[in-house]
């Protein structure tokens, strides 16, 4: 691909940019030159990746290692029907080929992780975190802060999103001066449980993508220290100042001239997840397949549990489980699962505080358990 000069076929698909001061030819040769990565292709990155390609960023880089499930096509707008059951990043990249032909879509089929986040950060312009979980987050804003990339960061829950940029390099706080701590698993419901209006990721990922373009195109303003807050019941903008944290492990002067010595902050204990006792699916599987009894908890709804479920499984909904500890014994191990672990894990510290030791997590829910099975 010719990265200095713009194809007939490409003047005319990027016409409307052309004339738009800001942008220009100059402009469009410069997204063309411009990578971004995307982590989650999801409800977030599915509409910020589609119109990125669309906008003509020359490299997109997609990491998600989920299948598409049917409940997703209410707001993940890259998939679509034939794509359930199949990789997001294959449906993604067909989608996106069609929208654009000129752009280079390159597929990351994994997790975004401590192991591989510093090697994909490095490899594009800036980052945009389409991601659900803290841990994620967490570790998006430290690779991005090492780099000295921007990172593009957006949130939603039910009819409420958010949005920002952190770019320290640039000015401005990390994601850690906002939330010090990672709050314990499952403090914050998942779409799956909490629920979400499918526009509304919609919105909040279409303004990442706006923030990503600005940024290559260096012109206007990016959100730096400020925390863009849309409420779609109320229809309106909120804009919270957000300072860097004098005291904050990450960014701040003191922290910097520690990790430049300890890349390890990446893998920080402190920063990740607060102990709970947990076994992978694979160690339920042993205890299962051992014959000796076994308590197993499952702490979904009852719909969830009738679709899917594991050998043994009692089901106690979390929203039931305050009123129902008497039924779980207090002594020996009490296995304790959900869709993907953070239900689980909220139960798992109810329990612990209510006097039974023995609650373990499944990590990974029936989620792991079920791509382990290869159901
Ligand atoms: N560390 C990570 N690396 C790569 N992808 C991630 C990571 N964390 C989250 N994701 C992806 O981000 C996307 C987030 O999407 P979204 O919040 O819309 O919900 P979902 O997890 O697909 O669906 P639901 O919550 O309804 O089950 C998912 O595709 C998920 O696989
Ligand atoms: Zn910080």
């Amino acid at each position: 691909m010719d990265d200095l000069t713009l194809s007939d076929a490409e003047r005319l698909r990027y016409a409307r940019h052309l004339s738009i001061p800001g942008v220009g030819e100059e402009g469009q040769l410069r997204l063309k030159r411009s990578s971004v990565l995307l982590i989650g292709t999801g409800g977030l990155g599915s509409p910020a990746a589609l119109y990125l390609a669309a906008a003509g960023v020359g490299k997109l880089g997609l990491v998600d290692d989920d299948k598409v499930e049917r409940s997703n096509l209410q707001r993940q707008i890259l998939h679509g029907e034939s794509g359930v059951g199949r990789p997001k990043l294959e449906s993604a990249k067909e989608r996106l080929r069609e929208i654009n032909p000129h752009i280079e879509v390159v597929c990351h089929e994994s997790r975004f992780t401590p192991d591989n986040a510093e090697k994909l950060v490095a490899a594009y312009d800036l980052v945009i975190d389409g991601s659900d979980n803290f841990p994620t987050r967490f570790l998006s804003n430290d690779a991005c802060y090492f780099a000295r990339k921007p990172l593009v960061y957006g949130s939603i829950f039910r009819f409420e999103g958010q949005l920002t940029v952190f770019a320290p390099h640039l000015g401005g706080p990390c994601y850690r001066c906002m939330l010090p701590t990672m709050p314990p698993p499952g403090a914050a419901p998942s779409c799956a449980e909490a629920g979400v209006l499918g526009v509304l990721p919609g919105i909040i990922g279409t303004l990442q993508a706006m923030e990503a373009i600005k940024l290559l195109l260096d012109v206007g303003e990016v959100p730096l220290g400020k925390l863009l807050c849309y409420d779609a019941l109320r229809t309106s903008f909120r804009t919270l100042r957000l300072s860097p944290d004098p005291a904050c492990k990450l960014c701040s002067s003191e922290a910097s001239l520690r990790s430049i010595r300890n890349p390890e902050t990446l893998t920080d204990p402190s920063c990740t997840m607060p102990d709970i006792p947990s076994i992978s699916v694979d160690e339920l599987d042993a205890r299962i397949r051992s014959g000796k009894p076994y308590v197993l908890i499952d702490v979904r709804q009852p719909e969830e549990h009738a679709e899917h479920s594991i050998p043994g499984g009692k089901l106690i909904p979390l929203d039931e489980l305050p009123g129902r500890l008497e039924e779980i014994p207090r002594d020996g191990e009490v296995l304790v699962h959900c869709k993907a672990g953070g239900r689980s894990a909220r139960a798992v510290s109810l329990m612990l505080e209510s006097g039974i030791p023995g609650a373990i997590n499944v990590a990974g829910g029936i989620d792991a358990w079920l791509k382990r099975s290869g159901t």
